[in-house]
This record gives C-alpha cells, structure tokens and sequence, in this order.
C-alpha cells in the first residue's frame, strides 16, 4: 500500500504502450463498488478469493502489466499464479514515506481505522518475508520521480 503500484504500472504503460490491469480497478469493474464497501459489506476473506479468482483469470493474457494490491503475495497460490505469467516486481518505500502517500486517501479498509507510521511499520514487518519471497526484482521507491522509477523497471526487467 502506498509504495507507489498502481501509479508507477500507469506510467510504464504509458512509456510501453502495454495494456493497464490494476486489479483494485478491475475487482472495482466487477463488483460494481468500491473495496471499503466489499470490505465492508462481505469481509477481507470474499475480497481475498475475488484476487485470487483474478489472477487466475488473467493467465490468458499478453503484454499486460499488472498493478497488484498490497495483500496479493501473501497467499502462496497467487504468488504461483504470478510466477507463472512475468516478472514480479516489488515495490518498496519506509514506513515514513508510505504514510506521507497514504494520510490523505480513505480508499485503503486495511489502514483506515490504523494510518499511523508505527502500524504500518508493524504490517510491513509482517508482510516483508513474502513480498521478498515473491519477488524477482525490487525497487526502492523512497523520494525518487515517478518517471525514474519506471525507468529503473525497465532496465531491471530488461524488458523494453
Ligand atoms: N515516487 C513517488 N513519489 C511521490 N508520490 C508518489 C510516488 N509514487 C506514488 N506516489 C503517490 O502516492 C500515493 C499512493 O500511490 P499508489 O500508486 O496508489 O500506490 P499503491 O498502488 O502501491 O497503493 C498516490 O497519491 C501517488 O500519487
Ligand atoms: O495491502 C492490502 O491488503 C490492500 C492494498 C490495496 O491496494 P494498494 O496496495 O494498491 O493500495 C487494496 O488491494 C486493498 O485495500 C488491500
Ligand atoms: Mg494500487
């Protein structure tokens, strides 16, 4: 969350001319509301299984670069479905950084009722041995352009 995903996916869909999947948009698409209101109305676990339930439905396509959420890698089956189909990227930034990101949106159920520097140093200690576990290759994002980091990307990923 707040490390930058969905910003930086539209940019370097924008300097490749790849096709944009943000799955928070795509599930959003679907489900006809937001993610507080599936949080909220039928809990984190059904918003869990309609991520996995992507993923396994994107297996067919080409050329996409995909904007994840922040919870996708922490189940081993969409880490499997990822590995199959590209590159896995991870994103990172300090807790510092995320929070200055994050403060002002009230689109993030996981942060809403916990946006403080600490919680979200605690959840990232969590999450931190599956996202390196996922990941091929990670960027830190603390205080560079949007336009860097892509390009940093693409030159990691080789894949201009
Ligand atoms: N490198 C960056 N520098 C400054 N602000 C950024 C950077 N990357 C993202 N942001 C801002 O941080 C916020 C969260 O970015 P977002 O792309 O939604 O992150 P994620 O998809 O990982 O949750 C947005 O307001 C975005 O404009
Ligand atoms: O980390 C998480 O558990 C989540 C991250 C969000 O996406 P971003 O990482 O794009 O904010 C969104 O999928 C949902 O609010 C849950
Ligand atoms: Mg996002």
């Amino acid at each position: 969350m707040g490390t930058g995903k969905t910003t930086i996916s539209e940019e370097l869909c924008r300097m490749t001319g790849r096709k944009l999947l943000d799955m928070d948009k795509e599930i959003e698409k679907r489900e006809k509301r937001k993610i507080p209101e599936i949080f909220d109305t039928d809990g984190e676990e059904y918003f869990r299984n309609l991520e996995t339930d992507f993923l396994r439905e994107m297996q067919k396509e080409e050329d996409v670069i995909v904007s994840c959420g922040g919870g996708v890698p922490l189940r081993q089956e969409n880490v499997e479905e990822m590995t199959k189909s590209g590159t896995i990227v991870l994103l990172s930034a300090s807790p510092e950084t995320i929070f200055e990101r994050v403060r002002d949106s009230h689109d993030r159920p996981i942060l809403e009722k916990n946006k403080s520097v600490s919680y979200i140093e605690e959840l990232l200690e969590r999450r931190r041995p599956w996202y390196e576990k996922a990941a091929d290759v990670e960027i830190v994002t603390d205080g560079k352009e949007i336009f860097n980091i892509a390009r940093e990307i693409l030159e990691k990923c080789s894949c201009q």
